[in-house]
């Protein structure tokens, strides 16, 4: 059983029929000029409630990146959680595509920036002298990587503070999904009503095989982001078959359909994991990730068994559910992580000496 990250999951099949329905479609214009990306752009205007300029791309990275690029001069500096993904995960993709860009990660308790935070480093920022980086954009992530949630009011205070200095916002929502059924809001209160310019808006971990969109808030920054979207190799000549897997994702809000499964399967692996004794949640479980400090017999006790999921740091443990994950996978887990910290064999018989 699988709790290594939501990108171990297949396509939901709903985005394989979605898929195979662009295709009987027959011949369409390349590059972007089919009606299925013209539906998309439709459906995440609709979605948002406000125009949109929508850039189908394959990867998360890539997304994050290149939606970067448009937001900052090579000499610019872009604020962003120590743990962000932008800064441990994408081999340096952010600086390349920047042209140089330098990322400024900044600390904050259960992996979320603090508008306090974000102002002091700005205060601290040499604004016009020309031996540093200036201050250019900013980027959240959402949901965050240790798990948690910003409320649409935590974002407008970071964006509230970004955008008195001056900078462009952007929202890493590879898990944008999980965080909006978590929330229970409208899309639009959690992205550009808040402040947030460019969205990446994530679909591959929520059951697309990989799809994820560059969402311009702010149009006029999209201006040039089709070049920059080619000359990175990301422009699609079959655009049709990212934009039927996106689209299929909004179509009768499936995202959220799909998402809300993810999240509700890790609630009930976190309450399972955080029952057990000596056992301590890192952060609350709040989108579809669970980090928890287990004792090492349970930790190792389940790896043996064929349990599968990262030692995180030190003895926290990082689980992630998805879209198709089972209520009898999250159940058998947790029994066997009950049965190795109590070390009483299942069924509660004291082992015999
Ligand atoms: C927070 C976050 N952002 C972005 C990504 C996208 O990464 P990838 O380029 O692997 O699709 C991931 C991982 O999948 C992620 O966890
Ligand atoms: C590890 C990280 O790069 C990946 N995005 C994941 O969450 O699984």
């Amino acid at each position: 059983m699988n709790f290594m990250s939501d990108n171990v999951s297949g396509a939901a099949p709903e985005i394989l029929a979605a898929l195979g329905e662009a295709s009987a479609a027959g011949p369409m214009p390349s590059y972007g000029a089919d009606p299925v990306t013209a539906r998309l752009h439709d459906r995440m205007t609709a979605l948002f409630g406000t125009p949109v300029t929508v850039f189908p791309v394959a990867t998360g990275t890539a997304a994050n990146a290149l939606a970067l690029s448009a937001l900052t001069p090579p000499y610019g500096a872009v604020y962003c959680h120590a743990e962000a993904h932008i800064n441990v995960d994408e081999c340096g993709a952010p600086e390349m595509f920047t042209d140089g860009a330098k990322l400024i990660p900044l600390p904050g308790a259960q992996g979320k920036l603090t508008p306090q935070g974000l102002a002091d480093a700005l205060a601290r920022a040499p604004v016009g002298f020309v031996h540093a980086v200036q201050p250019a954009a900013l980027s959240l992530t959402q949901a965050t990587e240790a798990g948690t949630v910003y409320t649409p009011d935590e974002v407008a205070a970071l964006c509230a503070v970004a955008k008195r200095h001056g900078l462009k916002v952007h929202m890493d929502g590879a898990r944008f999904a999980n965080a909006v059924a978590s929330l229970g809001c409208d899309p639009a209160e959690v992205t550009w009503r808040a402040g947030v310019d460019v969205l990446s808006f994530g679909a591959t971990k929520n059951g697309a095989l990989a799809a994820e969109a560059v969402v311009f808030f702010d149009r006029a920054l999209a201006e040039s982001f089709g070049y920059r979207r080619k000359r990175a190799g990301h422009l699609f000549s079959k655009m049709r078959f990212l934009s039927a897997q996106l689209d299929a994702c909004l179509a009768d809000g499936l995202w959220l359909r799909l998402a809300g499964h993810a999240n509700a399967m890790a609630q009930m692996l976190g309450a399972g994991l955080a029952a057990l004794p000596g056992a301590a949640l890192r952060a609350p479980v709040e989108a579809n990730e669970v980090f928890v400090e287990l004792p090492e017999t349970v930790t190792e006790g389940l790896l043996e068994r064929g349990f599968q999921f990262y030692r995180w740091d030190g003895a926290v443990v990082r689980l992630v559910t998805a879209w198709n994950t089972r209520a009898e996978d999250v159940a058998a887990l947790v029994a066997a992580a009950r049965e190795l910290a109590s070390g009483t064999p299942a069924g509660g018989s004291e082992k015999k000496a």
